[in-house]
């Protein structure tokens, strides 16, 4: 069998990525620091997956192991000395603590195999694997630089599927929607891309991304930001809220605006993306916590991610995007004492006030339009 490395043996890392892995052919090892999960793993080489929506369906994944990074780093290096692919679902602000490991693998690698890997980060952010390129370059021995250079590359990648957060008598069962999309950059791979089912190679994958962060997740945040304000819990019954999905659909317009005008999407066609997305948050079998998808306020109001993002561009674009500044504002307000960006966030507000939590989140400049609208929709709400 071909192996393949995932780091991360979450809800996206068994629900979604370890699947498709394994459905091509893949062994799969998973990495994680949660040492029950590991071991959990391990002792039954399986997992089930339980699709849930009109027509649920279970899925039986084998063929699949795991190694806890943080006790044996060495078994990691062996690992990756042997990989076909490796890829990671850990969160944007996990790369970080992965690169020493994976860059002393990769380290090893080059001097025992010489085929092409490559390495993808499935994470909710524009250039994932870039990210991770970098910080694995920074721990990477001077000697290893020019041979990591040549055989390992980091095709950035969109993935999507909602997977909230599980609450299972089985531990290793995750629910998930029906509905999946992964599409990596070709033209960053390096040797024959694998093929794996599910994958979609594209060439033009800021489209993707932007399309997919833009809609699923500015929606999804809007939508979970504004439920949050009014005490609502979960996803299903803020998609009931009409006051909520009027503003979600204001926010569609703007990002869609800017997506066609950006990439050319015919606008029929993305009509229907947005369509599709709205419905995929109505699906009733699904139970997705607001607190989950609100998750990580000072992540989410940073100035390349869902929000502040397409805010920004559609001000460049001469656009007023007042439907997504009243949604910046309302995550200015997600105050859930559960997440520890929630309460770093408001503890500036508390200390150096509004205006300049406002500035050192989300890097509006002071001067822009887009900064006294996002200011004074903060201050309204
Ligand atoms: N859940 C979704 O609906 C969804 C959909 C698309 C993309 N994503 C993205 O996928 C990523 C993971 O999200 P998730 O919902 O699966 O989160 P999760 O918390 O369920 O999974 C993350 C896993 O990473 C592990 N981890 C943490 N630190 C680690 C380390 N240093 N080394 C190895 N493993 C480590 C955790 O123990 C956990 O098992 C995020 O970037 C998220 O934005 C999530
Ligand atoms: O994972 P985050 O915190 O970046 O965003 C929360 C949700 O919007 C996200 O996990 C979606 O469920 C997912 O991106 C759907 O593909």
């Amino acid at each position: 069998m071909k192996k393949a490395i995932h780091f991360g043996a979450g809800n996206i890392g068994r629900g979604f990525i370890g699947e498709l892995l394994v459905r091509s052919g893949y062994e799969v090892t998973f990495v994680d620091v949660n040492a029950e999960l590991v071991d959990l793993i391990n002792e039954r080489r399986a997992y089930d997956i339980k699709i849930v929506g009109d027509k649920p369906e279970i899925i039986h994944v084998e063929h699949v192991r795991a190694i806890n990074s943080a006790a044996h780093p060495e078994e990691l290096t062996k690992a990756i000395c042997e990989a076909d692919i490796i890829t990671t679902a850990i969160g944007p602000n996990i790369l970080k603590f992965i690169a020493p490991n994976l860059a002393a693998g990769l380290a090893e690698r080059v001097k025992v195999n010489q085929q092409p890997l490559n390495v993808i980060a499935c994470e909710n952010m524009v250039g994932g694997s870039t990210v991770l390129k970098g910080f694995v370059e920074e721990n990477l021995p001077e000697e290893a630089k020019e041979a990591v250079a040549h055989y390992i590359g980091f095709p950035d990648a969109a993935v999507d599927r909602i997977v909230p957060l599980q609450k299972n008598d089985d531990p290793l069962l995750v629910q998930v929607e029906p509905y999946a999309e992964w599409d990596a950059n070709v033209t960053q791979a390096k040797g024959e891309p694998p093929q794996i089912e599910g994958l979609t190679w594209v060439e033009n994958l800021e489209a993707y991304i932007e399309r997919k962060l833009f809609t699923v997740n500015t929606g999804h945040a809007s939508i979970a930001y504004l439920a949050y304000r009014k005490g609502i819990k979960d996803i299903y019954s803020a998609m009931q809220d009409k006051n909520i999905v009027d503003m979600a659909r204001k926010v569609w317009q703007e990002t869609g605006d800017l997506l066609v005008r950006k990439f050319g999407f015919d606008p029929k066609k993305h009509e229907e993306y947005v369509k599709t997305t709205e419905n995929r948050f109505r699906n009733p079998h699904l139970s997705d916590e607001v607190t989950r998808v609100a998750r990580g306020p000072k992540r989410k109001l940073g100035a390349k991610d869902r929000l502040v993002s397409p805010a920004t561009q559609l001000l460049a674009q001469g656009q007023k995007p007042s439907a997504l500044a009243t949604v910046i504002g309302a995550a200015f307000h997600f105050d859930y004492d559960g997440d520890k960006e929630a309460q770093e966030v408001q503890g500036a507000i508390q200390e150096k006030g509004l205006h300049k939590a406002i500035l050192n989140y989300t890097q509006i400049p002071e001067e822009s339009e887009l900064f006294r609208m996002v200011e004074n929709k903060t201050a309204g709400f």
